[in-house]
């Protein structure tokens, strides 16, 4: 059962602009997430979704635009951030390798100075299949152990706003399941949860809402069966088989940011 939506979204992005010197990685983005709903930002190849991320954080200052987080400009810092709700995975997971998986877990709320860290920390390792795990160094266990460890330090401070980056990536189907589940509990908590992922199959499940980025710009977002029939989609990523094809071919490098370089969106 999911929580009704509330009128202030948690997460708004309005008119975002981002730009690295002449290169223009975002351009007119705005969306926004709510209360126990669930969106994911998709899009080829150096569309601009990390950057959306790093944004949102306050890790990239935008050129313009606006970012709202619970209605209030969004915090620069990460203890700000962590303190307003908000938590974040990395692609590289960014784990305390030779710190015990519980010591990791409990690095957020060590900065928030919350009560009763401990057993906070061993519920969220519990749910998450990991408390039989809780003193192995983080960085000797096995990939889908490690993200879901990553997931747990996440989820531990119970964020208002869950930012995703590629859960998926890496894993098998079996903990791409499991993960959709998690990812469906936290929402029904009243948590909004936005994603970034390439995996299709695992968007089409979790997601209530897909917003799609192409060279940095909105060009379609709904719901995920209205997304998928959209034809500006199928174009965006038929486009990138096209330059991928091409730039395989002549040089080592098949990511399509390469062939934006110096160009504006
Ligand atoms: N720090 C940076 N400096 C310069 N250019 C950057 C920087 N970060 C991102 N870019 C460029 O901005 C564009 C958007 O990158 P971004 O990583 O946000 O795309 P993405 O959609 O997340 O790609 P991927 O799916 O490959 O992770 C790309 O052209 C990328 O090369």
């Amino acid at each position: 059962m999911t929580t009704p939506p509330s009128t202030t979204p948690r997460l708004e992005v309005d008119g975002l602009e981002v730009a690295f010197g002449g290169l223009t990685a975002l351009s007119g983005v705005d969306f926004a997430v709510r209360d126990g709903e669930t969106v994911a930002l998709i899009g080829p190849n150096g569309a601009g979704k990390t950057t959306v991320f790093n944004a949102v954080c306050g890790i990239v200052k935008p050129r313009k635009g606006t970012v709202r987080i619970g209605g209030r400009p969004a915090p620069a810092r990460a203890t700000g951030l962590l303190a307003a709700g908000v938590s974040r995975t990395l692609q590289g997971l960014g784990l305390f390798d030779h710190m015990t998986v519980l010591e990791n877990v409990l690095v957020p709320l060590t900065s928030l100075r919350a009560k009763d860290s401990l057993g906070r920390a061993r519920d969220r390792l519990a749910e998450l299949e990991l408390l039989h795990l809780a003193d192995r160094p983080a960085g000797t266990l096995p990939y889908p152990e490690r993200k879901r460890v990553a997931l747990a330090r996440a989820l531990v401070s119970d964020p208002k706003l869950l930012l995703l980056d590629e859960p998926a990536g890496g894993l098998g189907a079996a903990d791409i399941d499991a993960l959709a589940e998690t990812v469906r509990r936290v929402a029904g908590t009243g948590c909004a949860v936005l994603l970034v992922e390439h995996h299709v199959d695992f968007v089409m499940d979790v997601a209530d809402r897909i917003v799609v980025l192409d060279f940095g710009q909105v060009i379609a977002s709904g719901t995920p069966e209205a997304v998928q029939r959209d034809p500006a989609v199928e174009a965006a990523y038929l486009g990138l088989e096209a330059v991928d094809a091409v730039a395989v071919s002549h040089s080592s490098s098949g990511r399509r940011g390469s062939a934006r370089e110096g160009g504006s969106v």
